[in-house]
């Protein structure tokens, strides 16, 4: 086990900050000064100012803050679903001003469409972005991504046939068939059982140790965050949400739930983080 040196919230902030920006590998995701401002009929409702966030390649990040903090709308500045109304989010060199396969996005919902099969609806994303690819290698792909998420038995079965947690993993395959560079996930667990989403965190982290995608993941649960994610990104409530601190997750990888659940660290690192959400930046309605 690493040896993790607990460190103030102050500290914890100040040593983010600096490994945002002296960390000596280029930075492959950048969210730079980023501020969203709503037109509501109310006025202009600023959601986040001045986000600042940099990410390596192949780092998994856990994002976690109140309802409505704005994690979404951040999220959704990195897809190219949303825009900044000032600053700059870039992927590789690349300023982003709207959606493509390089980041794909998998969503609490599903977003399957519900009277395709599980295989035609990867099908159906892989064959828009790689229209030219032999018919025999685009069906090839989408085998082995159910295969990936081990659903080959359920590849004719449509949504409707189909749990929660398989709904969920049709999507993943989906998302990553495409093989984007940036995998963001909205919360995608939280609307299954506790067994399941235990099984689907572990797929998951197979999943990235062996393609290593960028994974921006949205989460209100915190021992999914420090089970994980390499480093967990705590925002404070809106309006005019930031980024309040951001905690280094240490635990070695490939990581082995009970192993890092009898860390002391790992109770440390959970009361720090519960700290933040419910003594420093509680929230009224929750
Ligand atoms: N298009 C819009 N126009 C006006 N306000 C919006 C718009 N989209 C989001 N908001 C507001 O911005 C705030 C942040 O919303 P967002 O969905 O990003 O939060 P969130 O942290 O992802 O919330 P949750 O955890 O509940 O999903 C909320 O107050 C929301 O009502």
């Amino acid at each position: 086990m690493q040896a993790f040196n607990f460190q103030t919230s102050t500290s914890l902030t100040q040593s983010s900050k600096l490994k945002t920006q002296k960390s000596p590998s280029s930075p492959f995701l950048v969210i730079e000064n980023v501020s969203k401002v709503y037109p509501t009929p109310k006025g202009p409702y600023t959601v986040l100012e001045d986000v600042n966030l940099t990410v390596q390649q192949g780092e998994f990040i856990c994002l976690i803050g109140h309802s409505g903090c704005g994690k979404s709308t951040l999220l959704n500045m990195v897809s190219g679903f949303n825009t900044p109304s000032s600053g700059e989010v870039r992927v590789g060199s690349k300023r982003i001003t709207q959606p493509g396969p390089d980041r794909m996005v998998v969503f609490q919902n599903y977003a399957l469409l519900p009277w395709r099969t599980a295989f035609e609806n990867i099908y159906l994303a892989v064959n828009a972005v790689y229209p030219n690819k032999p018919e025999a290698e685009k069906r090839a792909i989408v085998r082995d991504h159910l295969a990936m998420v081990g659903l080959t038995e359920a590849a004719d079965k449509k949504p409707p046939q189909l749990s929660g947690g398989m709904k969920q993993r049709v999507s993943i395959a989906r998302a990553l068939a495409i093989r984007p560079q940036v995998l963001i996930l909205d919360e995608p667990f939280g609307a299954l059982d506790a067994i399941t989403k235990e099984e689907l965190q572990e797929e998951l982290l197979k999943i990235w140790n062996d393609n290593r995608a960028t994974v921006l993941m949205i989460t209100h649960d915190i021992d999914e965050a420090l089970f994980l994610a390499d480093r967990l990104v705590m925002m404070t409530n809106g309006p005019h949400a930031k980024i309040g601190e951001v905690l280094e997750i240490p635990f070695p990888r490939p990581r082995d739930r009970a192993r890092i659940m009898e860390d002391p660290q790992y109770y440390k690192l959970r009361n720090h983080a519960l700290d933040f959400l419910y003594n420093r930046f509680a929230h009224d309605d929750e």
